[in-house]
């Protein structure tokens, strides 16, 4: 046998995943505190909100989300047929009833749709994280159960770490990468696009990568295919290193 090493398994752990929920159906059961975090979260990603919880136990800001129409929204407790929607992606409860809370996770179990019952560990497909956000960019720390505020605290910690311009150098890099798919769309360069990709990514300072306009785009795209990625400060200048010359035309440039 060779002497390849490969990593050990370390069970224990959650699959921790980037749930696209843009425009799919999720019923949120429960209008108070926990309530106002998970449709918070819901929102911020695109997602459907549907809401089952009676109008006088709603907090201010789950209040203020129906006021402006931000969820459908439906002025009762919880009752079985509420799941009868086949679109519903995915249920999460927030409710001061733990009976009803198993009763609903019971049924979403008989339904296969995945679900979060909150304060019920043993009672969800899925747990919430502590989550930092900045413009594309999130971060979601998780603790698997062990100490939610401690993920808190961890989570305020890596931010605190993290450059203030990171979350707007990452969406350079996706208008970036997008303009690159328009001009190499096809399959066999993806693995031209990924080195080029990164190398920028690599090479650029996130100061740069702010910085960088629609122009400098364009102008960087160009040196898409010899091996060498010019600086901004080089692209401003109109030249670059190694074997690749910018000409200061719109087009393609020259290799020579
Ligand atoms: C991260 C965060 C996300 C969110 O909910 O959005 C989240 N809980 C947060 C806060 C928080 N929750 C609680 C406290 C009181 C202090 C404390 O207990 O530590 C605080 C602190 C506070 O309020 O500041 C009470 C609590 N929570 C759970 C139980 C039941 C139990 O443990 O059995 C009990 C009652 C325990 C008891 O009765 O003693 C269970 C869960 N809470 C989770 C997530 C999942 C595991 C995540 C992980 O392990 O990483 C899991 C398993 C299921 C789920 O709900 O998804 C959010 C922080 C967001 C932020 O601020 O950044
Ligand atoms: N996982 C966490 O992070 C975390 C943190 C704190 C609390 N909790 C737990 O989450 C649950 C909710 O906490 P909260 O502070 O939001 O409670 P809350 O009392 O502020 O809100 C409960 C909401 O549920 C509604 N409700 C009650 N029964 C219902 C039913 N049958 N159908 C529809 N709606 C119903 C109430 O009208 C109210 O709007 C509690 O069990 C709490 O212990 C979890």
């Amino acid at each position: 046998m060779g002497g390849a090493t490969f990593p050990e398994i370390e069970g224990g752990g959650s699959l921790i995943l980037a749930w696209q929920v843009k425009n799919k159906k999720v019923l949120v059961v429960g209008g108070g505190e926990v309530a106002a975090g998970r449709i918070l979260n819901l929102l911020n990603a695109d997602a459907k909100v549907t809401l089952i919880s009676p109008r006088d136990g709603l907090n201010p800001e789950v209040a203020y989300r129906v006021d402006h129409e931000q969820v459908e929204y439906h002025d009762k407790k919880f009752e079985p047929s509420d799941l009868d929607d086949p679109a519903i992606t995915m249920v999460l409860t927030a409710i001061d009833d733990p009976e009803a809370s198993s009763r609903v996770w019971k049924l979403c179990k008989e339904k296969r749709i995945a679900a979060n019952i909150a304060d019920v560990p043993p009672e969800c497909d899925f747990y919430f994280g502590s989550v930092h956000r900045d413009g594309p960019l999130q971060i979601m720390v998780s603790t698997n159960g062990n100490g939610p505020k401690m993920a808190n605290i961890v989570r305020r910690r890596i931010a605190a770490t993290l450059p203030p311009n990171i979350g707007a150098a990452i969406t350079k890099v996706g208008a970036l990468r997008k303009k690159l798919r328009v001009l190499a769309p096809g399959d066999e360069q993806g693995p031209k696009r990924m080195k080029w990709m990164t190398k920028v990514c690599v090479q650029w300072t996130l100061e740069d990568l702010c910085e960088m306009s629609e122009q400098d785009m364009d102008d960087l795209l160009q040196s898409f295919g010899p091996d060498v990625v010019p600086s901004l400060e080089e692209l401003k200048l109109g030249e670059t290193p190694g074997q690749w010359q910018f000409d200061g035309s719109f087009g393609w440039a020259c290799v020579i």
